[in-house]
């Protein structure tokens, strides 16, 4: 069941490609998931895609799409194109624009007898905090906005959304057992923050109902990403 792996993915966010072959080689098959940000994909396009499924990655083009629906949809049948298995839209664009990149993707994969990528939808970024909220004149609390938000996603279909661990609950008891949860905002308790505010542990956004935990900087950032990498899978794996 989708929401069981409880993956740990890793968010390649560099413009160098050879940091990238360098972390790909240390993590992987430890590592299965690997994001492509907007950093990777404005340096390298699609190439840097058809790299990590020809090293056998799994892969999750984090680009956010938010435009008109047509605009959107096209360009996640690009992606799905591709051979992506993660794909996201910001859901602040709306259902119709969430319902199009759905349609268009599902129809593309019947078409040509492929399995559909995950479609997931973007909530409120982690690294807004309550005062960068309040300022965007939100009325709503922030937890009810991203609530509203992933039951949004679910009536256009979507397969899951991007949120903190801290939202995974109530988000879980309004979309349902099998809705996933992608989660950033993680911080083992030896890293540091940056610019991230709504976070918590890899165990604690496990206990809370996470199923895919996004992770950076903890990892990349560290003197040694492999054995970073391999305490955070211990803690989710419960050693
Ligand atoms: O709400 C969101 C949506 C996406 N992200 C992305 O996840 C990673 C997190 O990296 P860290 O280095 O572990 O902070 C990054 O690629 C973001 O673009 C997010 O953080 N929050």
């Amino acid at each position: 069941m989708k929401r069981k792996e409880r993956k740990l993915i890793l968010a390649l966010d560099t413009g160098d490609r050879q940091r990238v072959n360098d972390l790909v080689k240390l993590l992987y098959p430890r590592v299965d998931y690997f994001k492509v940000g907007l950093e990777l994909f404005t340096s390298f396009g699609p190439e840097i895609v058809s790299q990590l499924k020809h090293q056998g990655c799994k892969v999750f083009v984090d680009l956010k799409l938010h435009d008109i629906p047509n605009t959107v949809g096209r360009a996640a049948v690009s992606l799905a194109k591709m051979g992506v298995d993660m794909l996201n839209i910001h859901l602040s664009g709306g259902i119709g624009m969430s319902r199009a990149a759905v349609e268009e993707v599902r129809h593309y994969a019947a078409e040509q007898g492929v399995a559909a990528p995950l479609i997931i939808g973007v909530t409120v970024l982690t690294s807004t905090g309550m005062t960068d909220y309040s300022s965007m004149g939100y009325t709503d609390t922030l937890e009810r906005r991203v609530v509203r938000l992933a039951q949004m996603g679910k009536e256009a279909g979507l397969d899951g959304v991007v949120a903190s661990p801290r939202e995974a609950q109530s988000i879980r008891a309004a979309c349902g057992p099998d809705f996933v949860l992608v989660t950033p905002g993680i911080r083992p308790l030896w890293a540091a923050k940056n610019d991230q505010q709504r976070i918590t542990t890899p165990k604690e956004a496990l206990d809370l109902g996470a199923d895919y935990l996004v992770v950076g900087r903890p990892i990349t950032a560290a003197q040694d990403p492999l054995s970073a990498a391999e305490k955070i899978l211990a803690e989710m794996e419960g050693e």
